[in-house]
């Protein structure tokens, strides 16, 4: 249903809030540090919603059960992730940005990317297509009311693709990561694969931060816990993050 003319006002007078993820092979610590993470923006002042992909809505979790567990190939497994994202930035990523209030995701598509681009093979262009189009505003053809309906365009420009205004990479080696989750916890689909694939999916994350080296921050996510605590916080607050909530953002 379209925003009323009121709610149309309300929404573009509103700063847009922070989409900020969280990346990193498995077993690289994302999970350990998100919650202090929301603690701290939160602490600002924010209002911050966590979430996480593929997953965040009832139907995307459902998504994630056949991603993690049921075997399927790299395409299905790509158009899965893909899907799952669409309804989770429709239902809750877009109205909570343009709501003003900040979005804290536990990965996002630079883990299709990671995962199926660079891990299981998928073409990168083909990668970069569906981005564009998951992640865009205007999803049908031009023409008189066949563009997306706010709040879309109230976080994104017409024409634009969503992207995160930041994303804390957690970088590790994988023989590093594989030693932290044998003693962890059992392993689904992705987190049974060979050191060789982890290897791929870590080099996928290096050219993706190199391909957007403004928004990737890099953190040293091998050094003890205390210290990678420390460089998440750093990170956040040289962005601006943990001013105080309410000065003008971007
Ligand atoms: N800096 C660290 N040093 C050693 N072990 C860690 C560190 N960070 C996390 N761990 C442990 O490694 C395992 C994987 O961490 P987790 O946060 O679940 O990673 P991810 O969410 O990135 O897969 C957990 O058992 C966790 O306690
Ligand atoms: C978002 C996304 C995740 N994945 C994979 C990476 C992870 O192995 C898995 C689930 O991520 P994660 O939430 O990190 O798992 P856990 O709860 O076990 O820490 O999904 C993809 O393969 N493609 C994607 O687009």
């Amino acid at each position: 249903m379209h925003p009323s003319p009121s709610q149309d006002r309300k929404l573009a007078q509103t700063r847009r809030g922070w989409f900020i993820t969280v990346e990193g092979i498995d077993g690289a610590g994302k999970s350990s540090h998100i919650e202090a993470m929301a603690g701290a923006l939160r602490g600002a002042g924010a209002e911050v919603l966590l979430t996480r992909e593929p997953g965040g809505t009832p139907l995307a979790e459902q998504i994630r059960a056949l991603l993690l567990h049921e075997s399927m190939d790299a395409v299905a497994e790509t158009l899965l992730a893909f899907a799952a994202r669409r309804h989770h930035l429709q239902q809750v990523i877009v109205p909570a940005l343009a709501a003003g209030t900040t979005v804290l995701c536990d990965r996002f598509t630079d883990a299709t990317f990671a995962y199926q681009g660079a891990g299981r093979g998928v073409a990168w262009p083909m990668l970069e297509q569906l981005e564009a189009w998951v992640q865009g505003a205007d999803t049908r053809e031009a023409g008189e009311g066949q563009t997306a309906v706010p709040p879309w365009h109230a976080v994104v420009p017409p024409g634009g693709c969503l992207q995160p205004d930041c994303t804390l990479w957690f970088d590790v080696p994988p023989a590093v990561a594989a030693e932290r989750l044998q003693q962890a916890r059992t392993p689904d689909r992705f987190e049974a694969e060979a050191r060789s694939f982890f290897e791929r999916v870590a080099a996928g994350y290096a050219r993706r931060a190199q391909q957007a080296p403004q928004r990737f921050v890099r953190i040293d996510a091998g050094a003890e816990r205390a210290q990678v605590g420390a460089q998440v916080l750093e990170a956040l607050r040289a962005r601006g993050y943990l001013a105080p909530h309410g000065l003008p953002g971007h």
